[in-house]
């Protein structure tokens, strides 16, 4: 079981995280934060009271350190801690497209790597988590990573051949709900509604729909069809957005997010 856990360059993603560690439970004295200016160690320290140290301190002290800085930032960050990390410390890697390979090239021998992808929803204890286990992580250390997941939302292991896809659907993906929030919000403002009642309609649509897909034993076509009625509402909208080409739209955008993560993987090998 891990007891100390380092998270390094805790910005939006790793502060995500880091609070949703404290609200299962974690004690504040286990879990270590860092970051790279003086400005966000304070606000860290001030929002969550959890330690902001040094990489080297923080790697020295955890059991399982886990790599949130920018992809970009993945190779100076490892250089720094060269010779800090013990021998069989967990490494688990949140960095868009790196793959595991990256992170064994520069750590110790038979270091177990974890590259997993989780989204922001972390925050509201309704992340997607995606685990990829490296070279030498055994079935027990990687239980413990995903243990340490968990309480953010829910977690899935898959051959990481999978993970430029899983961080084009589920990494990215909040982003694109957002983008359809905003136009629906959008739409409803120019035939008249006020926008904050316009923002309540679509966030509760949103929830609505959301536990319906996860809840409903039906698929997402059988639902849509539950709501189109024959010469309806529904029906004309759903045309405009076929012939306005959505899903083809929808499928080039995921792809390009997929292949900008193997871009990434060969910009920074
Ligand atoms: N945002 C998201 O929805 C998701 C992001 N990810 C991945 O998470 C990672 C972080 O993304 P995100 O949180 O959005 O980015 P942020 O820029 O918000 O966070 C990265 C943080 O790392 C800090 N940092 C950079 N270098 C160092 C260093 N050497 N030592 C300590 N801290 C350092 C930065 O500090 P400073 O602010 O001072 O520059 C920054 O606070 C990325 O690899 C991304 O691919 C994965 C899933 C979802
Ligand atoms: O946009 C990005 O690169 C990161 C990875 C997944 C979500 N945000």
């Amino acid at each position: 079981m891990l007891k100390t856990v380092a998270i390094l360059g805790t910005g939006k993603m790793g502060s995500a995280i880091l609070s949703g560690l404290l609200r299962a439970g974690w004690a504040r004295d286990s879990v270590i934060a860092t970051a790279r200016s003086a400005e966000r160690a304070k606000s860290l320290r001030e929002a969550y009271g959890v330690a902001v140290e040094s990489n080297t301190d923080a790697v020295l002290r955890a059991d399982a350190v886990v790599v949130a800085v920018k992809p970009q930032d993945a190779g100076a960050l490892l250089e720094e801690l060269t010779g800090s990390f013990a021998a069989g410390t967990p490494v688990v890697s949140i960095c868009a497209g790196l793959p595991v390979a990256f992170f064994e090239k520069r750590l110790p021998d038979s270091t177990p790597v974890v590259r997993a992808m989780p989204n922001t929803p972390a925050l509201v204890d309704e992340a997607m988590t995606v685990l990829s286990p490296g070279t030498h992580t055994d079935d027990a250390c990687l239980a413990a990573v995903e243990e340490l997941f968990k309480p953010l939302g829910r977690t899935l292991v898959v051959d990481e051949k999978h993970q430029d896809a899983v961080t084009a659907i589920s990494g990215s993906g909040p982003a694109y709900f957002y983008y359809l929030a905003e136009a629906m919000t959008e739409a409803g403002v120019l035939m008249g509604l006020p926008r904050d009642v316009a923002a309540d309609l679509v966030t509760q649509t949103a929830l609505g729909a959301a536990r319906m897909l996860r809840e409903a034993d039906s698929s997402p076509v059988e639902l849509r069809e539950a709501v189109e009625s024959p010469a309806g509402t529904t029906i004309n909208a759903v045309r405009q957005l076929d012939n306005h080409r959505v899903r083809s739209a929808m499928t080039d955008a995921i792809e390009a997010a997929r292949d900008r993560a193997r871009e990434i993987a060969d910009e920074y090998a």
